[in-house]
């Protein structure tokens, strides 16, 4: 399990670590791999240019006043040692780190207030850890006015709220961010993770001094690996689990189908399918064990109910008797909208649930949208109704009822399609069924899910959830193979 801790925690074990360590040394290691991380994507950026890397590049650095700005400034000025020419302009009158700045002029860069309108490189040490949300009037300015190649984050992207990862106000848009000894929150979560572009960690020395438990937790392939059950030779296909789908109806029969797919690729033995479209499922799945209610299926080691069901009294009737039963059970769309309208259904549930809003279905349970902080939101609702709750989303975050809160690294817009939410729910309730827990197998599935849809549109292409569902095999394979060869994340 990988994660990303919170600015306080990054702060405690640095006053940890520093005293053990001759003055300026945690600055120097960061400003070293900053440095280094610049001149390789330096080198890439200039590959036309005979294999001129940092030698006759431009760098503009936006300096802030504190040790970000600090870091930048060591940084730029190892870039200056070898051949950049490089313009540093402090963004908050003239408070820059005092040493970080005399070190540049040494090495023969600049201070200037008036940069040059374009650069290769442009270095955002405006704001890191200690920062509040938004950015100096000046540095908004210097960013709209110019123009560089890459733009590069010491840290994290100056103006995002780093605990959250929202982004109430201004801030840098990167094309990298390169930070120093753990991923922030901000990394992973909301807009900000967008505005981080490709994410490079430096070390330097932090780990052995930082708390047990992340703020947020970050799944891997390994984390699959380790949770997943492997049939083994003495089991058979009960024993594997039993996944129940009740989902679709005569108005919407594909969601039935995709629920059905999503759950035939995932490690469960046997589907069975509980309602009014039968039919269409019969005909598409052979292997799937079709009933027309919840009450008739057999038994199962957990159901899904929601994609497709409407909101009817039959609806809400597989909604009661999945509920009513001992099986873990994921709760997703139609069903949401009527666990929001009868909360009482839910309030008598023993078994484990998993909630897969979007963020209208968690309105409907929640009272309100989402806020920026969409972690804390979804952990408050994890909390409220002691439950596991998957927030959809560009970044896709699972948060369960004791707090707990993972991110999810894989999946892109193009997941945005009719029906890939009924994949994945489908996947979850096989997962579950497989024996994972609730809050492992919403993990698993989200990052399964997000790498399919990486699969499938591969070059671009455009996908449906169909085509996501028939990906999810080839991802579970790469992920459970150690992921030779993937395409995609
Ligand atoms: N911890 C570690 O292990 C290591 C940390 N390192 C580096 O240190 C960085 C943290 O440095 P830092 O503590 O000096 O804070 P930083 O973010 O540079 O600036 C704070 C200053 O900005 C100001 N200010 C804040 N918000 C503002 C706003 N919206 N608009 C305008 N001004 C604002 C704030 O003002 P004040 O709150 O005093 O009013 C204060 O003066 C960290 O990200 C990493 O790069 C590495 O060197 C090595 C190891
Ligand atoms: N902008 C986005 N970037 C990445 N993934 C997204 C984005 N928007 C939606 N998704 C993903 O697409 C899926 C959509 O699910 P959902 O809204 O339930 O659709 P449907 O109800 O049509 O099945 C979810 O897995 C969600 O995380
Ligand atoms: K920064």
């Amino acid at each position: 399990m990988n994660g990303a801790w919170s600015s306080a925690a990054v702060r405690r074990a640095e006053a940890e670590l520093m005293p053990q360590l001759p003055p300026g040394t945690l600055m120097q290691r960061a400003a070293a791999g900053l440095a280094a991380a610049c001149a390789r994507m330096l080198k890439t950026l200039r590959s036309d240019q005979g294999g001129q890397g940092v030698y006759g590049s431009t760098v503009i650095v936006l300096a802030g006043p504190g040790d970000n700005g600090g870091d930048a400034l060591y940084a730029a000025a190892r870039l200056a040692r070898r051949g950049a020419r490089v313009f540093a302009v402090p963004v908050m009158r003239s408070r820059v780190h005092p040493l970080a700045a005399a070190a540049l002029t040494q090495a023969g860069g600049r201070l200037t207030s008036e940069p040059p309108p374009s650069c290769d490189l442009l270095l955002d040490g405006i704001l890191g850890i200690g920062g509040r949300p938004g950015l100096p009037d000046r540095a908004v300015e210097l960013l709209g006015r110019i123009k560089s190649r890459i733009t590069v984050a010491v840290d994290v992207p100056s103006g995002v709220d780093v605990d959250t990862g929202s982004v109430p106000a201004s801030a840098v848009a990167a094309d990298h961010t390169v930070t120093f000894g753990v991923r922030k929150p901000c990394h992973v979560l909301g807009a900000a993770a967008l505005l981080s572009g490709r994410v490079h960690l430096v070390d330097i020395g932090l780990s052995g001094h930082l708390d047990p438990h992340p703020m947020v937790r970050i799944a891997e392939a390994g984390d699959l690996v380790e949770w997943w059950h492997t049939p083994g030779p003495d089991d058979d296909k009960y024993t594997r689990g039993v996944a129940g789908i009740a989902a679709g109806s005569a108005k919407y029969p594909g969601a039935a189908v995709l629920a059905v797919s999503g759950a035939l690729a995932g490690p469960t033995g046997y589907v069975r399918y509980a309602g009014s479209a039968a039919d269409q499922v019969r005909r598409r799945y052979a292997e799937a064990v079709c009933t027309d209610t919840v009450k008739e299926a057999g038994r199962v080691q957990a159901w899904l109910v929601g994609p497709g069901i409407g909101a009817d009294e039959s609806a809400l009737s597989a909604v009661r008797d999945v509920l009513a039963g001992a099986a873990p059970a994921v709760i997703d769309a139609d069903a949401l909208t009527l666990i929001g309208e009868y909360p009482s259904i839910l309030a008598g549930c023993e078994a484990p649930v998993v909630l897969t809003p979007h963020d209208r279905e968690f309105e409907r349970l929640y009272g309100s949208a989402p806020s920026l902080d969409r972690a804390g939101s979804a952990a408050a609702l994890a909390k409220r109704l002691n439950c596991t709750v998957l927030l959809k989303g560009h970044h896709t975050v699972v948060a369960d009822a004791d707090g707990t809160v993972w991110a999810n690294p894989t999946g892109r817009p193009a997941l945005a399609t009719a029906g890939s939410g009924d994949v994945l729910a489908g996947l979850l309730t096989s997962l579950m069924a497989s024996g994972m827990d609730g809050v492992r197998a919403a993990v698993a599935a989200a990052y399964l899910h997000g790498k399919a849809g990486g699969i499938a549109s591969a070059g671009h292409r455009t996908i449906t959830s169909t085509d996501v569902a028939r990906a999810l095999p080839l991802a579970i394979g790469q992920v459970l193979s150690g992921g030779a060869g993937q395409a995609g994340s």
